[in-house]
């Protein structure tokens, strides 16, 4: 069953299109990635989906309900939560106060996010960071801070904006064995990735864009040998 249905979703910014017309699917359990050059209005369909900005013009269906024109804070109570490309943790506040901004969505009670927030810190491997201060961590630790926060919504969608960016490869490897274990654990995933190995490894289905325009959709193996996909993003290395 699709959990999220994209359709005919069209964002204007005055006479620029960042999104033209792009339908698709996310199915329930899936790792749905979203490809395509800079620029291409990967970034704009998530603001879209999530509510900080309303379409211009098409639907954006999650969980059976229409979300157009819904806030990012009641999207997120519906249970889609998204992570940002630059993460700006609350630098003066610890790492588990962090997360527990992100668990009192669900509840408020300070005890109980307060669990649900060690929990993810479980999750992303930093229980022992907990009492750390969030503006001291490194990039690595941050964008797992991100992840942890977002999960601690309780999502059932959780869409990463370019979560390996700025990572080492051994960073990076890390982000990748979560982004599964969270799959095994039955989340749906969309995910915004740069890193052409990550995204092959990670993602069950692939959009991918082109100036606002959705060029195709498949699985890694039918994206990465679509010769519209290599003409336009992939370049020949990839050929
Ligand atoms: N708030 C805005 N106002 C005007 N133009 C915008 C706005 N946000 C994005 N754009 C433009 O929309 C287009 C798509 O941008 P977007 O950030 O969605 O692309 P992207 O695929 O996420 O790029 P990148 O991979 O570099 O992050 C770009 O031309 C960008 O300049």
């Amino acid at each position: 069953m699709a959990i999220l249905e994209i359709k005919s979703v069209s964002k204007f910014f005055g006479g620029l299109a960042a999104n033209s017309n792009v339908s698709f699917a996310v199915e329930e359990g899936m790792i749905m990635g979203l490809i395509g050059p800079n620029g291409a209005g990967k970034t704009t369909l998530f603001n879209c989906i999530t509510g900080y900005y309303p379409p211009s013009k098409g639907e954006v269906i999650f969980d059976g309900r229409r979300m157009n024109g819904l806030q990012p804070d009641k999207v997120c109570k519906l249970g889609m939560v998204r992570t940002w490309q630059k993460v700006r943790p609350l630098a003066k506040l610890s790492v588990v106060d962090n997360v527990m901004v992100g668990a009192l969505a669900r509840t408020s009670s300070l005890r109980t996010a307060r669990e649900v927030a060690m929990e993810q810190l479980k999750v992303v491997r930093m229980e022992h960071r907990a009492d750390f201060l969030a503006g001291g961590l490194p990039i690595g630790e941050r964008k797992k801070l991100e992840v942890a926060r977002a999960l601690a919504t309780q999502p059932k969608l959780l869409l990463l904006d370019e979560v390996m960016g700025g990572l080492n490869p051994a960073e990076s490897e890390e982000i990748i064995q979560l982004i599964l274990d969270i799959k095994q654990h039955g989340l749906t995933q969309m995910v915004i990735e740069h890193d052409m190995k990550a995204i092959m490894r990670i993602s069950d289905r692939i959009v991918v864009l082109t100036s606002g325009e959705k060029l195709t959709e498949g699985t890694p193996q039918e994206v990465v040998s679509n010769q519209d996909v290599i003409d336009a993003y992939l370049g020949e290395s990839h050929a």
